[in-house]
């Protein structure tokens, strides 16, 4: 767990809210009128172009309300070009406009949700985007996460880049591809940043039309026989998923047996090789087999038989001790697919004397065990159950 999260955020990414999740029903529709009941106003971001507001609406809604960066590079340099004021908000507010009505029409669970607008009749060009509230994207903060979390990142933009390849647009390319331009809303990546997002596919005569130029290397893709590179949008998209999340979020910690799968991904990916769907498949695949604990098919069985376990009761006055990287700040807690994962996990702790199961799950349905060196005295809890390790007659803990 990031070691810069407080303890609500960490409650709250154990329960698969990392972020924000709005206390009230979500509310689309949401138009001038409830915008003029705003009760707080918060930062959230801003950009070129745009800049977001967090806003509580009346019944505590939360909600992100995206409008013209009146600071911004975009109005500063129509600025100077025009010294039309009105002029260039209008000018610039073109560029949300196309946002919401690419929001409108291409939805998503990894999009963030447009959930009204407001055009102020007093101000030209004065719209307000009104979306679903998350969390600016902190590449750092992800990276100090625990390796299903990173996964979930990954496996949701790659969700999002199939349907946007054959979204209701036709293919869509991000053509200002960056981490900053998604949130997180409950630990679900979500593209916030529309605007950039093009349909066109580039039109051709030959294959030597159809380049596809990154900074470390290009890619040439056919030509087809209605003259237009097809699937360049797919494959920039993809490799530029790879270049700025999977080579930071995915190798790093995947679970030892997965790894031939997730190398295969990589390969594949940064080569450019495989279809959008094809990449899906492969991490459907990840997500199949470590959710069900395939992966770990090869573990003995009899690792737990070094543990006395102790059903419907939860331990009291622990002593935690710290492990990365912990779902929880303070302390040492993982997700196990099995109690015979969390065992291996206690052997291989020094300090480890004890592990609890409860019934709190993260996304993927696995279970989180607390992990700890001692503890003063056990209470009931049906939901829990408390493993110790079994001490040698020497007085060493197996
Ligand atoms: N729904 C949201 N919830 C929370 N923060 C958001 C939301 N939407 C955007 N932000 C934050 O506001 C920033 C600016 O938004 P956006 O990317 O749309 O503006 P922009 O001017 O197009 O930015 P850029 O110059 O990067 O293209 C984002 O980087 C993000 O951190």
């Amino acid at each position: 767990m990031d070691p810069g999260l407080s303890t609500n955020d960490s409650e709250n990414y154990i329960n698969g809210k990392l972020s924000l999740d709005n206390p009230v029903t979500a509310k689309t529709d949401i138009g001038c009128e409830e915008l003029s009941g705003i009760k707080a106003v918060d930062f959230l971001g801003s950009g070129y172009t745009k800049t977001v507001l967090k806003a509580a609406l009346s019944q505590g809604l939360f909600v992100a309300l995206k409008s013209v960066n009146h600071q911004g590079t975009d109005m500063r340099l129509c600025m100077e070009d025009f010294q039309d004021s009105q002029g260039c908000l209008e000018l610039v507010s073109f560029k949300l406009r196309k946002e919401i009505v690419l929001l409108r029409r291409l939805q998503h669970p990894n999009i963030v949700e447009l959930r009204g607008q407001c055009q102020d009749s007093t101000l030209v060009g004065g719209i307000t985007a009104v979306l679903e509230q998350g969390m600016p994207l902190q590449m750092i903060q992800l990276l100090q996460s625990p390796w299903e979390e990173r996964f979930r990142v990954c496996l949701g933009l790659v969700r999002l880049l199939q349907y946007l390849s054959r979204s209701p647009l036709g293919s869509v390319a991000l053509l200002d591809f960056q981490p900053r331009q998604f949130v997180m809303v409950s630990g679900e990546l979500k593209l916030t940043d529309l605007d950039d997002a093009s349909i066109q596919e580039p039109a051709c005569q030959e294959d030597s039309d159809c380049q596809l130029q990154f900074p470390l290397c290009n890619f040439t893709l056919r030509c087809s026989p209605s003259r237009i590179c097809e699937g360049l949008n797919e494959m920039r998209n993809l490799y530029n998923a790879y270049r700025y999340f999977f080579t930071y979020l995915l190798p790093h910690q995947a679970p030892p047996l997965l790894k031939p799968l997730i190398h295969q991904i990589m390969n594949s990916t940064g080569d450019l090789k495989q279809s959008i769907n094809e990449t899906l498949v492969a991490f459907e695949e990840v997500l199949h087999m470590y959710k069900s604990g395939l992966h770990l098919e090869n573990l003995p069985p009899s690792i737990t038989r070094d543990y006395a376990v102790l059903k419907g009761m939860r331990s009291v006055a622990n002593m935690e001790y710290r492990c990365w990287p912990s779902y929880k700040q303070q302390g040492c807690v993982l997700s196990v697919h099995s109690a015979r994962e969390a065992a291996l996990i206690c052997s291989s702790h020094p300090q480890c004397t004890s592990f609890s199961l409860s019934s709190e799950k993260t996304w993927t349905g696995r279970l989180l065990a607390s992990f700890r060196s001692g503890f003063s005295h056990l209470v009931p809890d049906v939901n829990s159950a408390v493993y110790m390790r079994r001490v040698k007659a020497s007085g060493a803990v197996l």
